[in-house]
């Protein structure tokens, strides 16, 4: 089988989006790591496949997968590059539409200025939705990683993150912890880790040591996580600047039930064909 791709990144996060409305995809989890490797594949983060929805109520079904080949439930830098490739592919002319993922639905809208905001819903707190163990909805909770306890701020923002605050991101502990935290046993699907750097209330520095994907340049979803993690901690505004390795991501949460907006960069760098 052949396959067409459009290779995209937001904020370095990188992607091989596929478009599963045009052709026939289904993709075995040895295919798709076999994509995601970056020696002896294309290469990415993650693999988003765009579909057709039977839902009335929304334009597409978007499909995400990590590079470890286990399919996930959401992906903020991922649903900004989604905007972007249904526009550029003309799939459609709308330039807000409504996505269908396996957590929900979220909406994002494709920018004057090339940018995506995209309204990725309400952060979870309740344990067991995340899926976290705890008897408890505390903002900082102990959690065991081998010999230390950590404080994280357990949520899901449609995928389940673990943040902590640390006070030098350069120095913060993701090669040796990152792993542990990811695959600890109080988070039965695995989890997100996340430091952030608190810089001042409106701006924080992040690194990501994500679930089935390793550190990546930038996490949309965990740059959610961590201002939403910063505010329920009164640590930050209710609008904040996030610096990733890979670029800046703009987020905005007024509090509880509302939604979190992000904006970010989506950019398309080539498009190819791939064998499988
Ligand atoms: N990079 C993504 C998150 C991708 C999924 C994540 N690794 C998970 O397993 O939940 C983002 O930008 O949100």
């Amino acid at each position: 089988m052949t396959l067409k791709f459009t290779k995209m990144h937001g904020a370095g996060n990188d992607f091989v989006v596929l478009d599963g409305v045009r052709q026939q995809i289904a993709l075995s989890p040895e295919q798709v790591r076999y994509i995601a490797d970056r020696h002896f594949g294309i290469g990415c983060d993650q693999i988003l496949l765009v579909e057709r929805t039977p839902r009335e109520d929304a334009d597409f079904r978007y499909r995400i997968f990590n590079a470890d080949g286990g399919e996930v439930e959401q992906c903020g830098n991922g649903a900004r590059c989604f905007v972007r490739f249904v526009h550029d592919h003309k799939l459609t002319s709308k330039r807000e539409i409504v996505v269908e993922t396996k957590s929900g639905l979220i909406s994002p809208r494709l920018e004057d200025d090339g940018r995506v905001t995209v309204n990725m819903g309400a952060p979870i707190f309740e344990p067991a939705l995340i899926p976290f163990v705890s008897d408890s909805q505390d903002a900082i909770q102990p959690l065991q990683v081998g010999n230390e306890t950590v404080q994280i701020t357990a949520v899901s923002m449609g995928n389940p993150h673990a943040v902590q605050v640390v006070d030098d991101i350069e120095t913060a502990p993701l090669s040796t912890q990152g792993h542990l935290i990811e695959t600890h046993p109080r988070f039965p699907k695995r989890v997100n880790a996340g430091y952030m750097q608190i810089v001042d209330r409106e701006h924080i520095k992040l690194r990501v040591f994500e679930r089935g994907a390793g550190e990546t340049l930038s996490c949309g979803t965990g740059a959610c996580a961590a201002v939403v993690a910063g505010i329920r901690r009164r640590l930050l505004d209710n609008s904040v600047h996030v610096a990733t390795r890979g670029g800046t991501l703009s987020i905005t949460w007024a509090g509880e039930h509302s939604p979190v907006l992000m904006t970010g960069p989506a950019i398309t760098v080539f498009e190819g064909e791939i064998n499988l």
